[in-house]
């Protein structure tokens, strides 16, 4: 992203000179108070709405282009939004109803892909009979079986519990290590962040930009303990300070 702003009909200036450039394979997330323009700045990158001025690139195109002509990108939101009259597998495989690929390989993949999110026993299952960490399995299993580059994920975790929320970021950190994707993540949790990314986007709103990127210098794998090492708490500790710029 270069020197992107966005303006809305309404006048309202979402996004003001972000300028972003993020490699393959890294985990970027978004930090930041409600307004400061983060879901703005996925709407551009995932071609829903265009910007005002700048320039945006996504792995060599357009973003709408990126979206149009192949699977590269794919989501993942809050809400889980399972269909739900089909069943955990008939979800998973929804990304591949349009495409021509024979079904027996649709549902490998499928297969594949609840296994890595630790479901492969519910793939029969209807979305009611899941708990919310569950169906967010599901959701990024849905997410993952179009094999894409770049996984954009918008406050995935924030519905859920904190025992479920750190099961559920250990599992994502362990796929995206395995599939060398490139991952970005908006969160309001700073220790989330740290927790997952390689470099942290910290947003100040009126108008939104991007007060600082924070790189996050602790290996990978990441253990759980690694929460009360000092070098992340003086991690957290910086985000937070930029966030109150
Ligand atoms: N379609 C729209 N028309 C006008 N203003 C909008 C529109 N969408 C968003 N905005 C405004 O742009 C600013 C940035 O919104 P955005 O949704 O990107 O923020 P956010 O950081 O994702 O917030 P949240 O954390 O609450 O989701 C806000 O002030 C919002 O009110």
């Amino acid at each position: 992203m270069n020197r992107v702003n966005k303006m809305y009909a309404n006048g309202k200036v979402a996004v003001k000179d972000v300028n972003l450039t993020i490699q393959q394979g890294e985990f970027v997330s978004f930090v930041g108070p409600s307004g400061c323009g983060k879901s703005t700045i996925f709407k551009m990158i995932s071609g829903l709405i265009d910007q005002t001025s700048g320039h945006v690139d996504i792995l060599g195109k357009t973003p709408r282009d990126a979206q149009k002509e192949s699977t590269d990108v794919a989501f993942v939101f809050q809400d889980a939004t399972l269909l739900p009259w089909r069943s955990v597998i008939d979800n998973v495989m929804l990304p591949l109803e349009f495409r021509n690929i024979a079904h027996s390989e649709k549902k490998e993949r499928a297969y594949k892909v609840l296994e890595m999110v630790g479901l492969k026993e519910y793939t029969k299952a209807l979305p009611r009979e899941l708990s919310g960490g569950m169906k967010m399995r599901v959701s990024i299993a849905r997410a993952l079986i179009a094999k894409p580059k770049l996984l954009l994920m918008d406050e995935p975790f924030g519905a859920l519990d904190e025992i479920t929320r750190q099961n559920l970021q250990s599992e994502l950190l362990r796929i995206w290590e395995n599939e060398k994707m490139t991952v970005l993540f908006i969160t309001h949790n700073v220790f989330e962040a740290v927790y997952l990314s390689t470099k942290i986007a910290v947003m100040t709103p009126s108008p939104g930009k991007i007060e600082s990127m924070v790189e996050v210098n602790l290996p990978f794998p990441r253990k759980a303990e690694i929460r009360t090492d000092p070098q992340f708490s003086s991690i957290v500790a910086n985000v937070s300070h930029d966030l109150k710029f």
